[in-house]
């Protein structure tokens, strides 16, 4: 889907919780994104890891693009990969519309950025919980997306850090409205009205649906209220 459309569609409305696969269950891979797809999510989140950037291996361009083959929600590929420029290609090829490369993993994020826009997608930078948004500012123009991380990235289920939300916070009295704002790391019902609060439209949740007995639509449609909750 082309870069204009997504942004549209992800703005309109907000929040949209993105349902992180990284938790779900990859022996029945077309399933679980047909169901959370039935159960009203509107994106997708799939973490990469690459076991050097990231003290964990999780699965690359092959998933991605099986995950294409079953939906046409837009799909936001979290890279915690050490050599992001050496894969972008590859991922938006897979099926990638929203590509998140991490600041950590480059001196200059800018010409990944700019050749992610080229090829159509959209643009992202992630920081995790010790970087500051100031190592990101001259990236900011190039960003259709930012990702503050409120775990140290790697695993799901991992504690909640409040950090993520003062960046938020920061990023959305600097840019308003023409950035979008992501979080992801330990979103669930407890946590999600705050990152709405603090600016995020985009809530990347993975542990709180797929590791909760309830069904999927029951998860995603509380987590959405409670984060709409946060915008009033
Ligand atoms: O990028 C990551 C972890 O590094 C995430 O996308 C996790 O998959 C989120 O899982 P929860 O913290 O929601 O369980
Ligand atoms: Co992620």
């Amino acid at each position: 889907m082309p870069r204009r459309r997504i942004l549209d569609e992800l703005r309109n409305p907000p929040p949209v919780v993105l349902p992180s696969l990284l938790l779900c269950d990859f022996g029945n891979l077309a399933a679980e994104v047909r169901a959370v797809e039935a159960a009203g999510a509107r994106a997708l989140h799939l973490d990469v890891m690459d076991g050097n950037f990231v003290p964990n291996i999780t699965y690359g361009m092959p998933i991605v693009a099986a995950v294409r083959r079953v939906t046409d929600l837009p799909i936001d590929v979290h890279m915690m990969v050490a050599k992001p420029a050496a894969f972008v290609d590859e991922i938006i090829d897979a099926g990638a519309d929203i590509v998140t490369i991490h600041a950590e993993a480059t001196d200059d994020p800018r010409p990944i950025l700019e050749h992610v826009r080229s090829r159509g997608a959209c643009a992202s930078l992630a920081i995790n919980p010790p970087t500051p948004i100031e190592a990101i500012a001259d990236a900011l123009p190039l960003c259709d997306m930012v990702l503050c991380m409120s775990v140290m990235p790697g695993f799901g289920a991992q504690e909640f850090e409040s950090v993520a939300l003062d960046k938020l916070r920061a990023l959305k009295s600097l840019r308003g409205d023409s950035l979008l704002l992501e979080i992801d790391g330990g979103v669930n019902a407890q946590t999600v009205a705050q990152c709405t609060a603090a600016g995020a439209q985009m809530l990347v949740v993975g542990s709180a649906i797929f590791k909760s007995q309830k069904p999927y639509a029951e998860s995603l449609a509380e987590l959405t209220r409670l984060a709409a909750t946060g915008t009033q």
